[in-house]
């Protein structure tokens, strides 16, 4: 053998083993592509948690899906292209002219192979095992590529923006709670899903869409305790009342000074009558005030998802709702929130909701006029429009555009709604009948 073609020689192997090498990380990219957007989070944490550090590298590589495909794609296209170049001077080498269609036809079928269709089957059926075992890796990667991945990003939302296409980082969420409302409906249709856990789960999805002001007590409904009255008369007050909580004001309703647990009541009087000798006689002297809580306020815009939050975290369950000008609107409770998950929850004290709505002999429904559209909705699998108004009562009132008297009927969305009860402005007692049942 002469030693040019020796060299030659070497060279050849030299860089088809490159070619092969680069072949096989670019497998890699791909393969760990799909495996790290196809595993199951849920799976991963539960793996984190038995203290596999792969699987927790993989949640955290996981939480910025643009940075990390970015990196991924750009790893991938980058072996790609350096395999291809090298593929194509090497068969121009050896064939002449030809080499080029030949080391396409070649190198297509190689990469397609091995380095996309392979590792990415393999990846989908053991993702959550191939994502734990892949991101130290990739996590190195990401790191080295970061500035170049956000220079694309930078680049790709300028380009979009000058043609005026805004990209939005959370249009995904958006897009898979619709996805799942979408998938819920149609089960619901065919009979799929039980029209119980698709509410359950709408409403779960719901709460973050949502705010406190939608469902709250309107301040009306608040039972409250004037703290000028006789002691004695509180104490009945709160004896008689079914709720353990109540606002304690001064003056005016809208002040006020706390809230008096029931249990902290009855620590206090006790306490209070030991002291004493002559308990009944000075009873005037008890200071309900002193037994009371601070008020927890919130404002009316908070959504329903983050109070739930804050209640779990403060451990406290019962917040009283003011608007922008801390003018108290409402109440509201975990219960509430719940509910509008779980529907309805009764406890020993409630006034009887086991029917919320009764259905009469004529085919009419009676309904609170307090009660809100969701809830009728809800109950009856219905579909009152609830973006004018909260309860059936303010959607009369906006659709009538007046304070219609009793007696006054009215059509609208397919229903005819007729006033059965009023106190002063408002309508709380209506009869709904559906229209097609005509
Ligand atoms: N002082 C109150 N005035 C009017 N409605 C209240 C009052 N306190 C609670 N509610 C309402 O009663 C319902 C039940 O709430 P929750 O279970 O938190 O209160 P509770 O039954 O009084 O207290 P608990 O269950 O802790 O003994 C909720 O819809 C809530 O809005
Ligand atoms: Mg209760």
């Amino acid at each position: 053998m002469e030693p040019a073609s020796s060299a030659a020689d070497a060279a050849f192997w030299i860089t088809a083993a490159a070619i092969l090498g680069l072949l096989v990380l670019s497998a890699f990219f791909s393969g760990s592509e799909t495996a790290l957007t196809a595993a199951s989070r849920g799976k991963l944490r539960s793996m984190s948690d038995k203290g596999n550090s792969g699987a927790s590298r993989a949640l955290r590589i996981t939480e910025d899906n643009e940075r990390l495909i970015g990196s991924v794609l750009l790893g991938n296209n980058l072996v790609n292209i350096l395999a291809t170049s090298l593929a194509t001077a090497l068969f121009t080498r050896a064939f002449g002219e030809s080499g080029v269609a030949l080391a396409t036809l070649v190198m297509t079928v190689l990469v397609l192979v091995f380095a996309e269709v392979l590792p990415k089957t393999y990846a989908i059926t053991n993702a959550e095992t191939a994502a734990s075992r892949v991101s130290p890796v990739i996590a190195l990667v990401i790191t080295v590529f970061s500035p170049i991945v956000g220079a694309v990003r930078m680049l790709v939302r300028g380009v979009l923006s000058l043609f005026g296409v805004k990209t939005d980082p959370d249009s995904h969420i958006l897009a898979v709670r619709e996805e799942i409302a979408g998938a819920l409906q149609l089960g619901h249709s065919e009979g799929v899903v039980e029209k119980e856990d698709r509410d359950r789960i709408l409403g779960a999805l719901d709460l973050s869409e949502r705010t406190v002001e939608e469902i709250m007590l309107h301040r009306s409904g608040i039972e409250m305790i004037d703290a000028d009255n006789d002691p004695q008369d509180i104490l009945r007050q709160c004896l008689e009342s079914n709720h353990t909580r109540l606002p304690v004001f001064r003056g005016d309703p809208e002040n006020i000074i706390g809230v008096v647990h029931a249990k902290d009541l009855f620590r206090a009087m006790y306490q209070f009558m030991q002291e004493s000798d002559k308990p009944a006689e000075s009873m005037s002297q008890f200071r309900f005030a002193d037994v009371a809580m601070k008020p927890y306020f919130i404002p009316d815009s908070t959504s329903l998802d983050d109070q739930m939050r804050q209640f779990l975290r403060r451990r406290t369950h019962f917040a009283l709702v003011v608007d922008e000008y801390g003018a108290l609107q409402g109440l509201i409770t975990l219960e509430d929130i719940l509910e509008e998950i779980v529907g309805e929850i009764t406890d020993e004290f409630d006034p009887d909701a086991d029917h919320p709505v009764k259905r009469g002999e004529d085919g009419n429904y009676w309904i609170d006029g307090a009660m809100t559209i969701r809830d009728l909705n809800r109950a009856l699998d219905w579909s009152l429009p609830d973006d004018e108004a909260n309860t059936v009562a303010g959607l009369v009132i906006h659709e009538a555009q007046m304070i219609p008297t009793i007696g006054q009927c009215f059509s609208f969305h397919g229903f005819r709604f007729e006033v059965v009860a009023r106190e002063n402005n408002r309508i709380t007692a209506l009869k709904i009948r559906p229209l097609a049942a005509e």
